[in-house]
């Protein structure tokens, strides 16, 4: 018999799955540990005038997909009416099966605003019409979709210069009962060789009111920055490594280079590696102290259409996945951090499934007794975000890893609207667990599996994490 499309045992294929997702996943709450969602909207607790505010001004997974769909530019970030580009999102729906979106998008719809026929250039008008009234009524604010979805904390991904206004802001929300917290982002910091550097630099020295102008001023700038994000609640960082590399460096040497992409805006490839490699295991070391978490974000292959970047800038649709051997690099980075004693929890994505094996593999060398699950090998990142890809990498992390100490997912995203990704999540993994029962290699305990469900859906983030809960600041 053909399975019902997007009913309540979606993506559930035996009932060991559906008893794991409806009895135990289902309700749990979630923690968005990483994601880009702007805390001003937060604070402001941001009303969309419509559908296409909410789904289609910010999201480049839909973008492109539009874009291959022969969509032109002027209805995806152009200056076409609203409806329009909604119209020609429904259009490209249908066209949609077999994509993480063509899912998420009637997720979305059903969950939020309980439209559940699918999308498409007919009931388009009609579909327009009902959800933009209820996103213009009560209870579709920011905070409200938040707080709806059972999100207890958004951990947004911030500069190291940000003032961190609005999280301050946020926190003195009596009636907001979810802790935002911000991410520590410091690429700019480490990318000596961009255009941005030397500004961001200053900006540094501007924000920090410390002398910039030397290593060890800028390194003291850096340290007082984490620290400024630890008093706003920050416990996690988050560095975008689009290559690795590692190249051991002295303070001496770091300095040099640091002062002469200063003063000429341009350093060779192995002083790049040099300098990066310092200032990495620096700042892990910070973060260890503080007990922090460290993100490494691995291969992202970015801005590769150089028209259309110089047209609408980063993050527009525009990435795709990098290559390059980096085992060694990544192995001797983290053997760098242990070594200097600062290797803190450590999270390791790659948008390269074919480097899966070399991040689970040695996120084993560098566990160690007394932290629970201390590097993790991290959920299937943005194009790997869908059903197999989430499979793979938890298949691998149950091969090689503990996948019981798994601290599950995130949305990454920039869209209110994307908490239903850790419904589409849960259910990929109760239906792994539940096949394994189905095929007789996990036993049919569900007090057990259960348990299990509940810690890599909630429990496991909470405690990796230990963020500070919601305290209301006056
Ligand atoms: O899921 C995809 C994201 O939104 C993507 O834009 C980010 O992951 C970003 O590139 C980053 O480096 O943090």
């Amino acid at each position: 018999m053909t399975k019902a499309f997007l009913d309540e045992n979606f993506l559930l294929s035996n009932p060991t799955a559906e008893i794991l997702y409806h009895q135990y996943a289902k309700d749990m709450p979630i923690i968005d540990y990483h994601c880009h969602l702007s805390p001003q909207e937060i604070y402001e607790n941001k009303e969309f005038k419509n559908i296409t505010e909410a789904w289609l001004y910010g999201d480049h997974y839909k973008w492109r997909l539009m874009r291959a769909n022969g969509v032109e530019e002027r209805l995806i970030t152009g200056d076409a009416e609203d409806y329009d580009k909604f119209l020609a999102w429904a259009k490209t729906v249908p066209t949609l099966i077999g994509n993480p979106l063509y899912h998420w998008t009637h997720l979305e719809l059903q969950r939020f605003f309980g439209v559940h026929e699918l999308l498409n250039e007919q009931n388009a008008p009609l579909i327009w019409e009902k959800v933009n009234q209820k996103l213009q009524g009560q209870g579709f604010g920011a905070r409200d979709l938040i707080v709806n979805s059972k999100v207890t904390v958004v951990c947004t991904t911030d500069d190291p210069t940000d003032h961190l206004e609005y999280h301050k802001q946020i926190c003195k929300l009596s009636d907001f009962p979810v802790a935002v917290l911000p991410s520590f982002r410091p690429d700019k910091a480490l990318e000596i060789n961009r255009e941005t550097f030397q500004p961001w630099v200053a900006r540094l020295g501007e924000v920090s009111g410390l002398d910039v102008s030397g290593f060890e001023g800028f390194l003291n700038a850096l340290a007082s920055r984490v620290r400024h994000f630890h008093a706003a609640g920050g416990r996690v960082s988050d560095h975008a490594l689009d290559t690795v590399v590692y190249e051991e460096a002295t303070r001496e040497e770091a300095a040099a280079i640091f002062g002469k992409a200063l003063k000429e805006g341009r350093v060779t490839p192995l002083e790049e590696a040099k300098y990066k490699s310092y200032v990495l295991v620096f700042l892990g070391k910070q973060y260890a102290e503080l007990g922090w978490a460290m993100q490494y974000h691995i291969h992202a292959l970015r801005n590769n259409n150089t028209a259309m970047f110089r047209h609408l800038g980063p993050d527009t649709g525009y990435d795709s996945v990098n290559d390059g051997s980096f085992a060694r690099s990544l192995a001797a980075l983290l053997d760098a951090q242990e070594l200097a004693g600062g290797l803190p929890r450590t999270i390791l994505y790659s948008l390269n499934p074919v480097d899966y094996p070399v991040l689970a593999s040695l996120a084993g060398c560098f566990q160690s007794g007394g932290t629970v699950g201390k590097i993790q090998f991290g959920t299937a990142w943005w194009f790997n975000d869908h059903i197999e890809g989430m499979q793979e990498q938890m298949k691998l992390l149950a091969n090689q890893g503990v996948l019981s100490r798994f601290i599950g997912m995130l949305t990454d995203s920039r869209s209110f609207l994307s908490y239903t990704r850790h419904e589409y999540f849960r259910r990929i993994l109760c239906d792994l667990i539940g096949t394994w029962v189905q095929e007789g290699k996990a036993p049919e305990d569900l007090e057990l599996l259960g348990a299990m469900v509940q810690n890599i859906c909630y429990n496991n983030a909470e405690q990796y994490f230990n963020f500070p809960t919601v305290v209301h600041s006056k």
